[in-house]
């Protein structure tokens, strides 16, 4: 299972620094969720992670390997990553953009051969898609293109799924019809890393947590030792009461409260 850590990670744009000094290693095989307010720096670190941006200090390491010292193919044999709000590309068809997702494979010319069909095949048919595999992007619902793209990402075959926000935008069955497939790809093998807002979501689907505030990398851990009211307070400064997932030991956050400056 292929490994991914980074040591002393700061990324920036231009001399501003928006994440700072981050040591973490992505548990092996689990799902886990990043969470924090907005403008933390939650998809700056996953950027980086996936080599789409470069640190302005410290390292990602990929089985140990700098990824800034491996070519974008290589990485994209290891992470497939998509990022929020993936724009439509007008004109191609569901089938050709899942395609995409067997770049990393090909060699000069030489086009796709039998085992990149089968991974297309099997990618539109995990994400539900066979049916629409003829239809071109735009003509299809905002759900249905979200699933395109995890298509696509799943079709690229990697150990290493990195996604930004993947259910924002979608309907309550949607969002569910999506974290059950990434739990799904999970058991399968595969290690999941993903940004949501949704804290219940990512109690609920996820083994493990991040807790990002101002660029710093606050806790980590199981949800259980997650969710507390201190921490929830630190992470978000709101006020929180819990109570357990039926049938489950994942906590859920029953309300909360602002706090209001006096
Ligand atoms: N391309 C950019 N150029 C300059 N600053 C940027 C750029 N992208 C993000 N930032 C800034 O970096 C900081 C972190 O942004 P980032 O998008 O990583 O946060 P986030 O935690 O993913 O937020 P959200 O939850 O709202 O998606 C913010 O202050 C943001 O304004």
């Amino acid at each position: 299972m292929t490994k991914l850590n980074t040591t002393d990670l700061s990324i920036g744009y231009e001399k501003k620094i928006v994440v700072n000094d981050i040591t973490v290693e992505i548990p092996a095989g689990k799902i886990t969720s990043l969470i924090g307010p907005n403008g933390s720096g939650k998809s700056t670190f996953l950027k980086a992670l996936a080599r789409i941006l470069e640190p302005a200090k410290g390292e990602v390491l990929i089985d140990n390997e700098n990824v800034q010292r491996l070519d974008t193919k290589a990485v994209a044999q290891k992470i497939a990553s998509l990022s929020q709000g993936s724009s439509p590309v007008s004109g191609l068809t569901v089938a050709e953009i899942v395609a995409y997702g067997r770049y990393p494979y090909q060699k000069g010319f030489s086009g796709l051969k039998e085992p990149d069909h089968q991974l297309i095949r099997w990618a539109l048919e995990a994400t539900n898609l066979t049916k629409l595999q003829d239809r071109t992007l735009t003509t299809l619902s905002g759900g249905q293109q979200q699933r395109v793209w995890i298509a696509m990402a799943l079709a690229q075959d990697t150990d290493i799924l990195i996604l930004d926000e993947p259910i924002t935008f979608l309907d309550p069955a949607h969002q569910l019809e999506i974290l059950e497939l990434l739990q799904t790809i999970n058991r399968q093998g595969k290690t999941i890393l993903m940004t949501i807002h949704d804290l219940n979501h990512a109690s609920r689907f996820s083994d493990y947590l991040l807790g990002m505030k101002q660029g710093e990398l606050l806790f980590q851990g199981p949800p259980k030792e997650i969710f507390t009211a201190e921490k929830l307070l630190n992470l978000f400064d709101i006020q929180a009461t819990f109570a357990t997932l039926p049938n489950s030991d994942k906590p859920i956050v029953m309300a909360y409260n602002l706090v209001k400056e006096q």
